[in-house]
């Protein structure tokens, strides 16, 4: 639980978890799992994104369907929920709006969210990116063997890095791997990879 404050209560603590999950995978799940671990917060919210206004060209599976996979891969984990706010809002998916929602939810909260050290490095591009770093504490991650690194021009920040081993999955692999019609289970889990095959995704047009 988290910390009392001067009356004696006891501020929620969430770990917030946005992606664009298409497909999500097991290096997602490793990394809410450490954090899980790690921090221990009362919940750690999964949030698919509906439009990620930076992968303009990316044809996505729908928001439906990757909410579904995201259901299928956290269903035994109790502390994990799924938030499909971002897939309903209108417009592109901004971090800031997520988080102002959030805090205005639970006053008194303590936000944090999840990045690996991609997102990390592109955060100064983010849609009012004070906001995010005002409102939420960074978790991040390593990814891709690059070790977590603050980018320039990042404003000042509240910054958790977790050392987590690194799992070399991705879902362009999981994409590419479905097109070459391989065996995805290793890499997602049997119950998505099951659910990617009964609904044809990402398999060659
Ligand atoms: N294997 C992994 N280990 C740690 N963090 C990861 C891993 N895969 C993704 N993440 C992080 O999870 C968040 C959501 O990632 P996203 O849904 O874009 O998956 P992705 O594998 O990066 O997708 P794509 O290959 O399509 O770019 C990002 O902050 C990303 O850095
Ligand atoms: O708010 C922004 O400007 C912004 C820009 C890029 C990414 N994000 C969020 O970062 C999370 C990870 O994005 P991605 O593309 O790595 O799946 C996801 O929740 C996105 O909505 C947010």
């Amino acid at each position: 639980m988290g910390e009392r404050d001067a009356d004696g209560v006891v501020a929620l603590r969430l770990a917030l978890f946005g992606g664009s999950f298409d497909p999500p995978h097991l290096g997602h799940l490793a990394f809410a799992r450490f954090v899980q671990q790690a921090l221990g917060p009362d919940q750690l919210v999964w949030l698919p994104a509906g439009r990620q206004w930076q992968k303009p060209d990316q044809v996505m599976a729908a928001g439906s369907h990757r909410a579904a996979m995201v259901a299928r891969l956290i269903a035994s984990e109790p502390q994990f929920r799924l938030d499909e706010r971002e897939l309903q809002r209108r417009g592109p998916s901004f971090t800031a709006d997520t988080l102002r929602e959030f805090s205005g939810e639970n006053p008194g909260a303590e936000l944090m969210f999840l990045i690996g050290q991609d997102q990390y490095a592109r955060l100064p591009t983010w849609y009012q990116v004070e906001t995010v770093v005002s409102l939420a504490t960074l978790v991040v991650v390593p990814r891709g063997g690059e070790a977590v690194v603050t980018p320039p021009g990042l404003p000042p920040h509240r910054l958790r890095v977790l050392a987590l081993p690194e799992l070399p999955i991705s879902s362009t692999a999981v994409r590419d791997a479905v097109a070459q019609g391989q065996d995805i289970s290793p890499m997602v889990g049997a119950e998505v990879a099951s659910y990617i095959a009964s609904h044809r995704l990402y398999e060659k047009k």
